[in-house]
């Protein structure tokens, strides 16, 4: 798929309830803030890909709904029914079948845009997903046009995203695949490098992370 059209589409849930596996990986206090610059950092580099024509974020957050606007999202409400069904909903009934579409998991704070835009030019007829770096989940999942996105998000997904006939992308891409679930993903990010806002948020609970300018590369934030 060459060309720069694609709708990205993240699903975010009630930020008191997320990300509950990283809960004790920062102060308690700090835990909806860590989850929201992971996600202001996704969107980021989301927005800043070349392939990229639209985001839609799809949430009942009013906070997550107001930051994600602040970036030039598109926020649709979540449908309910969970965290496939609200995927289904941005990109095969708000976006529709005729364009090209990806999901993306919110949770990717070092994702670089020239990683995104290297796997959705990989991605060609058909549905093609990447796999996490663990190797078990998912963390894009890409429809052509006229294709149903049909997500299997949930434990396990890359082998049923697989089973489901979506072929894996085999890039490295090691920012596009580090989610972070856990506080041992948190320390791998820490090493690869986040984005602006979650390198401020782990230096002000007094962690380290490799805030590098240098990782701006071309087309990153806007
Ligand atoms: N809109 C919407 N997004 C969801 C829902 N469930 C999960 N998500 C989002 O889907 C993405 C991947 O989910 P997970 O990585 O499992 O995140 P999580 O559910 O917050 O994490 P845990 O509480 O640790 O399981 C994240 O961006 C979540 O916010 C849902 O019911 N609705
Ligand atoms: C929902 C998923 O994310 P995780 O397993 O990282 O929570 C998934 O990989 O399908």
């Amino acid at each position: 798929m060459s060309a720069a059209d694609w709708t990205a589409v993240v699903p975010v849930k009630q930020l008191s309830t997320a990300k509950s596996r990283l809960r004790g990986a920062v102060a308690d206090a700090r835990h909806q803030e860590l989850v929201l610059a992971m996600l202001r950092d996704t969107v980021t580099a989301i927005g800043a890909c070349e392939q990229v024509a639209d985001v839609m974020v799809v949430t009942d957050d009013p906070g997550v709904t107001s930051a994600m606007t602040g970036l030039g999202a598109r926020v649709v409400p979540d449908p309910g029914g969970g965290l496939n069904a609200a995927m289904r909903f941005g990109a095969d009934t708000v976006a529709g079948l005729s364009r090209p579409r990806a999901v993306l998991t919110g949770d990717l704070p070092a994702l670089r845009p020239d990683e995104l835009g290297a796997a959705l030019l990989a991605a060609g007829r058909g549905r093609h997903f990447v796999a996490d770096e663990a190797g078990s989940g998912t963390v894009l999942l890409a429809a052509a046009p006229g294709i149903a996105l049909a997500p299997h998000f949930g434990v396990g997904s890359a082998a049923a995203h697989a089973a489901s006939g979506a072929a894996a992308l085999p890039g490295g891409w090691p920012g596009l695949r580090q989610d972070v679930d856990t506080a041992a993903d948190l320390r791998a990010v820490l090493i690869l490098g986040p984005g602006d806002h979650t390198c401020r948020l782990l230096r002000d609970v007094g962690l380290t992370a490799e805030c590098d300018a240098s990782r701006m590369t071309a087309g990153r934030p806007r």
